[in-house]
């Protein structure tokens, strides 16, 4: 059995930065929590790659263009790099519901990007965090091990309770970046 990628898949919204019924449309509204940004940077520098997996329907809605997007990305790597930390890759699905799409999360297709970009045979054993079932559900149709954190829409995924069986439940993206450097 080959060795797990030594990866972890980040959905963004609710889980890097805060997240909004509204969406998150513009650099003003893209808020980071600090904790996630530097653990980020702990996960990196103990030698896990790092990617993201991000739905972003409000671009199909119009609500905001990909050009907006690229700025959002962009500080999100500065302040990552900042803190000494790095992100591998990042992919987004832009689409909207109706538009049958294989990248839109719960669909894999954003993990099989990332498969390929960071040139793995397998995603099998590496981690997704989420705050959304369908964050979850799309790693672990790769075989990601998942968690749900509670920051964004994580508490309400938590209550709601359905297709929760496989996933450690965290409190936000430090406290499982804790757990997950005390294992080794
Ligand atoms: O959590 P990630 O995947 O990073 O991004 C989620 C966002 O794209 C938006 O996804 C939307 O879902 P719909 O796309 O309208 O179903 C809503 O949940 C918004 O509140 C949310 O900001
Ligand atoms: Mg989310
Ligand atoms: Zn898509």
């Amino acid at each position: 059995m080959p060795s797990a990628p030594r990866l972890v898949i980040l959905d963004r919204d609710g889980v890097i930065n805060r997240d909004s019924d509204a969406y998150i449309k513009s650099l003003d509204e893209w808020i980071p929590y600090p904790s996630s940004i530097e653990a980020i940077a702990r996960l990196s520098r103990a030698g896990w790659k790092v990617a993201i997996a991000t739905n972003q329907s409000g671009i199909a809605r119009g609500y905001y263009d990909e050009a907006t997007l690229t700025t959002m990305h962009a500080e999100l790597e500065r302040l990552v790099t900042a803190a000494g930390g790095e992100i591998a890759y990042i992919a987004y699905c832009p689409h909207g519901p109706d538009d049958g799409c294989s990248c839109r999360k719960p669909l894999p297709g954003l993990l099989e990007e990332i498969r390929t970009a960071l040139g793995l045979d397998s995603l099998e054993g590496s981690w997704i965090v989420g705050d959304s079932l369908r964050d979850l559900q799309a790693g672990e149709a790769m075989g990601c091990r998942s968690v749900l954190v509670r920051t964004g829409k994580g508490s309400r995924t938590e209550t709601k309770g359905a297709g929760l069986e496989n996933a450690k439940i965290f409190n936000d993206l430090a406290t499982f970046t804790d757990w997950l450097l005390s294992q080794g």
